[in-house]
């Protein structure tokens, strides 16, 4: 009896200890506030639920960085911009976490989506998502977030931090779900706001998120995933671009013959690597063929070649603006010694296979050779370089360089 007396006591010791420990562990994790930027999606969504289960204090954070005037929503629809911040506060409610909102509407103009115009202007076809993660989320709405008391902030992007036992500081990895890696947007974000960032969703697989969603009952749980530029919405890029650059049409000429082989409807809506759907072509198989190299602004010229795997399309060279490291400075293979090269992968743009690469610095610029010639390389994209599975950071290109251009003289620079 008194053993089983004394069994008895020491099981509900341990079930009290463990308890009390649990709650030990409960109590200081919950000191810890998260502010999660809720766009009104899933990934932010189950990154909130994740943080929430883990014991953090949640709060949901919606930024509104686009007007509603500059959307044209037919009669009695509800813009993108509402129906955002719509699920948003509805999220919040079902998280049961507070609903935050904040406006960064002039600053994002400011900041991404005029220098966004300017470029395309320039006849060059720039990333805003890669200048939206620097200057807005990973910046002022960064700040904002943490004036709210959180100590940390955190979103929905596909990628891992790791603290750089070596340097103290953080480094930012690839997704474990390569097929959803967002780290190439996050290259040029800055080292200063790492240390209180969380990505929840970095070592989940898309498939696991949207399961966590279904069982959560979250009413996004199948929303679709966004594609392409934030701001365009469900617009067509064309349509969308047309409201605000001048688009006028000029010619299509094939840098193999020098010779016209059709009208385009105005250079800012090519991209280079893209196929130019060449109109007025007798041959439908043909019209498919062409491909946009490159485009000259002054010119109004679409320069085209025909074939996807056409040698004008490849790049083996190409040289940067000034670059941004993730750790803060450069990678010591190129600041310790002389002459130095950092061999290293890179890819010009979201999810393309990393591509051996050697780069030098010259001047503070970076002067980048391809081990083999890249496709699809498009001056004021941006070039994400990589160690492994971490991403060095990023710069934006400023010029290709020996693109195979067989027409001699031809002046592609606008
Ligand atoms: N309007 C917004 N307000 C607050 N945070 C945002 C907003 N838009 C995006 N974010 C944050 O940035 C992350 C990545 O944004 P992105 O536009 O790539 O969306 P996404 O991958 O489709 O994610 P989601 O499914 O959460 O919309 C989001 O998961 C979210 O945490």
């Amino acid at each position: 009896m008194a053993l089983i007396g004394r069994a008895a006591a020491s099981s509900a010791l341990r079930r009290w200890s463990c308890a009390a420990e649990r709650l030990v562990q409960h109590s200081q994790r919950r000191l810890a506030t998260v502010a999660v930027g809720i766009s009104g999606g899933v990934d932010s969504a189950v990154a909130a639920l994740l943080l929430k289960r883990q014991g953090h204090e949640v709060i949901g954070l919606h930024m509104r960085s686009w007007d509603v005037k500059d959307e044209s929503v037919p009669e009695g629809e509800m813009s993108c911009v509402e129906k955002e911040r719509h699920d948003a506060e509805r999220l919040c409610r079902h998280l049961g976490i507070g609903f935050h909102e904040v406006d960064f509407v002039r600053e994002y103009w400011s900041l991404v989506f005029e220098p966004f115009l300017q470029s395309y202007r320039h006849g060059t076809t720039p990333n805003p998502d890669v200048a939206c993660n620097r200057y807005i989320k990973f910046d002022l709405f960064h700040q904002h977030a943490l004036s709210l008391g959180a100590q940390h902030v955190a979103t929905g992007h596909y990628a891992r931090l790791r603290r750089d036992e070596r340097t103290g500081r953080m480094q930012l990895l690839k997704a474990v779900d390569e097929s959803k890696d967002q780290s190439y947007f996050l290259s040029c974000v800055q080292q200063q706001a790492l240390p209180q960032v969380i990505f929840p969703l970095g070592g989940l697989p898309k498939v696991e998120v949207r399961r966590l969603a279904r069982e959560a009952e979250l009413h996004v749980a199948s929303k679709k995933d966004s594609v392409g530029i934030c701001f365009v919405g469900k617009r067509r890029f064309g349509r969308f671009i047309a409201e605000y650059l001048e688009c006028t049409s000029g010619p299509f000429v094939c840098v193999e013959t020098g010779m016209t082989v059709g009208t385009h409807r105005g250079h800012p809506l090519y991209t280079p690597g893209a196929k130019a759907r060449i109109g007025g072509l007798a041959e439908q198989e043909d019209r498919k063929k062409w491909y946009v190299v490159a485009k000259s602004a002054q010119e109004n010229t679409v320069y085209v070649c025909l074939g996807a795997d056409h040698r004008a399309l490849k790049t083996s060279a190409l040289l940067t603006d000034t670059p941004s490291w993730v750790a803060g400075d450069a990678p010591d293979a190129l600041r310790l010694a002389n002459e130095s090269v950092l061999r290293c992968q890179a890819r010009v743009r979201y999810q393309q296979p990393l591509n051996a690469c050697e780069v030098r610095l010259s001047e503070d610029r970076l002067d980048v050779a391809f081990e083999q010639p890249i496709d699809y390389v498009a001056e004021q994209q941006v070039l994400a370089m990589y160690d492994g599975e971490v991403c060095l950071g990023g710069a934006t290109i400023s010029q290709r360089l020996e693109n195979v251009m067989p027409l001699e003289g031809v002046q592609i620079h606008g």
